[in-house]
């Protein structure tokens, strides 16, 4: 269970307003699920959990602008589910805006959902989550050449602007874990003001493929795709050294590197 205050921050992080229409994962027994709704959203929520499900279909049986649907948030198909619920909106509410996602995630799967979520910004303006403080610090604030750096970062700034809320102190929860908490907002990006990337599927592979040598440079963790000469060639063309390793590259820096490479 979480202080009540906090599930009212939550909501306010994600300006959540009458008529919107936000998914959360993992409502529980509802008492993030019960702001959302009196602050005049409409709520899908996915919940893993039978015995969670039928308790607060319970609690929202008498609402229409709530739906609950019993599946696991990392194997179910959101995308289908979201793209048929906001067509059927549209015809209703022509001028209806992008969905959200407030969350106060099962810790375990929050890395998912991010690469699950954020890709997604044809569907969702923002994913608000409470994370575990330290997970939140390492992907929302993760300093260039530290071991912290990883392609998550990549993506997570690929696809989204990311902040850092608030702490939110352990001693809010009950039973108390041993870990804070922290509230993160992503402010996914359209898909038309993604990098300019000629194949996002390549872009990725690249990335997670420089990253696989941790501590090696690029020209010899790149060498599947390119002889080693030719890596350092492109490196300098997109105007980083050719002794380059992963967690030195920025976005933008490995946007250069994916497109020097594509067009040899
Ligand atoms: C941290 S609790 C959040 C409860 C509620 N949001 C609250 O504020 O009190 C996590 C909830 O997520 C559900 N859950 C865990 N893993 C899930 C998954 N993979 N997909 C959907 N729900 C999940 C659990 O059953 C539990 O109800």
């Amino acid at each position: 269970m979480l202080n009540s205050d906090i599930n009212d921050q939550l909501a306010s992080a994600a300006d959540v307003k009458e008529g919107d229409f936000v998914l959360e994962i993992g409502p529980g027994t509802g008492s993030l699920t019960n702001v959302l709704i009196n602050l005049g959203a409409t709520v899908l929520a996915i919940e893993k959990d039978p015995h969670m499900v039928d308790l607060v279909s319970e609690r929202f049986a008498g609402s229409d602008k709530f739906k609950v649907l019993q599946e696991d948030f990392v194997k179910c198909h959101i995308r289908s589910h979201m793209l048929s619920i906001l067509e059927t909106r549209r015809l209703s509410h022509p001028d209806s805006a992008l969905a959200k996602v407030v969350s106060n995630l099962p810790f375990n799967i929050s890395t998912d959902v991010v690469k699950l979520l954020l890709p997604m910004g044809d569907i969702f303006s923002k994913v608000v989550l409470l994370l575990q403080d330290e997970a939140a610090l390492r992907l929302v604030e993760p300093a260039l050449r530290t071991s912290e750096y990883r392609p998550i970062n990549i993506l997570i700034n690929f696809y989204s602007e990311p902040e850092y809320n608030f702490r939110v102190p352990r001693e809010n929860f009950f039973p108390q874990p041993k870990v804070d908490a922290a509230v993160v907002t992503f402010k996914l990006k359209h898909p038309r003001d993604y990098p300019d990337v000629s194949s996002t599927k390549n872009f990725f592979s690249l990335v997670n493929s420089a990253f696989n040598g941790k501590r090696k440079m690029l020209r010899k963790s790149l060498q599947h795709i390119s002889s080693s000469p030719d890596i350092e060639k492109a490196l300098g063309v997109a105007g980083l050294p050719a002794t380059s390793r992963p967690e030195e590259l920025t976005l933008d820096d490995f946007v250069k590197l994916h497109n020097v490479i594509a067009r040899e």
